[in-house]
């Protein structure tokens, strides 16, 4: 395993502390057939590995719980038991529900009492750099709610009428492209806000800081990376273990 250390500080004695949920309890469709997404290898260790050590490599987080396909708990357990993760940094398995939302609310409920700094990371972002978590945490702790990492668009967007048999959609809009921004996690809240978000947001969505931004309290955005794009289709395996070979290749593995 990487080193990969920060240069941000762990909590003091007594201060606020992080902790990080993983939803991992997707099935992975748009993957293919095959293991939950969560436990299908990258350079042979499974992505929640990778995304279990970019979390708990910032000297920040202390505590990582796990959301585990809800009958595949006991295998998550013996994975994080059988890979090496930083003595530092203490870890929770729980079972996940239906939809992300529904994981990442059983994330939420099992944080013990003590750490007032929460980021949500998808298990399906293994190679977010250890700096963008930092990032994300300090803007927390300089008093933001909610913080996003995001980068600008390459392509052009369209808001179109969906199509309901794969014909042509009207196109209905243009937003301007350099106000959009394309969202990543680890996403990191004040612990209080995104439990609130999550008890009074029923509706599906599709990230954690949307429910935020439906309790009309403010959403920041701090630079993301290209290399913490999320592993949706099998392409993106494809670039995934490409950028972990010219990683080990540069750490001299
Ligand atoms: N019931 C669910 C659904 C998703 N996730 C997690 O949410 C993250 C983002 O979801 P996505 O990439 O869409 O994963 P899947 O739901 O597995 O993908 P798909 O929609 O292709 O099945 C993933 O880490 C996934 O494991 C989860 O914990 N519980
Ligand atoms: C949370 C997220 O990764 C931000 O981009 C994304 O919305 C998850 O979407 P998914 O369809 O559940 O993968």
């Amino acid at each position: 395993m990487s080193d990969e250390t920060t240069q941000a500080p762990p909590s003091a004695p007594g201060a606020a502390r992080t902790a990080a949920v993983i939803p991992a309890a997707g099935r992975g469709v748009r993957l293919g057939p095959g293991a939950p997404k969560a436990l299908r290898t990258l350079g042979g260790t499974p992505m929640l590995i990778h995304a279990v050590r970019a979390m708990a490599n910032s000297r920040a987080v202390s505590l990582v719980v796990v959301v585990a396909p809800a009958d595949g708990t006991a295998e998550v357990k013996s994975l994080l038991d059988a890979h090496t993760l930083p003595e530092r940094t203490d870890f929770l398995v729980v079972p996940g529900g239906e939809n992300r939302q529904d994981s990442v609310r059983a994330g939420i409920d099992a944080l013990p009492p003590g750490y007032d700094t929460v980021l949500v990371h998808d298990a399906a972002r293994p190679l977010v750099p250890v700096d963008t978590v930092d990032a994300v945490i300090e803007a927390v702790r300089d008093g933001a709610v909610a913080v996003v990492p995001a980068l600008p668009l390459a392509d052009t967007v369209k808001e179109v009428e969906p199509s309901a048999d794969g014909g042509p959609e009207p196109v209905l809009a243009t937003p301007a492209r350099a106000r959009l921004r394309a969202v990543q996690t680890p996403q990191g809240f004040d612990r209080a806000t995104l439990v609130r978000a999550h008890a009074t947001v029923t509706e599906n969505v599709t990230d954690d800081a949307s429910m935020v931004e439906q309790l009309g309290l403010p959403v920041v955005v701090v630079p993301g990376h290209e290399e913490a794009f999320k592993v949706t289709r099998p392409l993106d395996l494809v670039l995934a273990e490409a950028v972990l070979a010219r990683r080990r290749k540069n750490d001299g593995f």
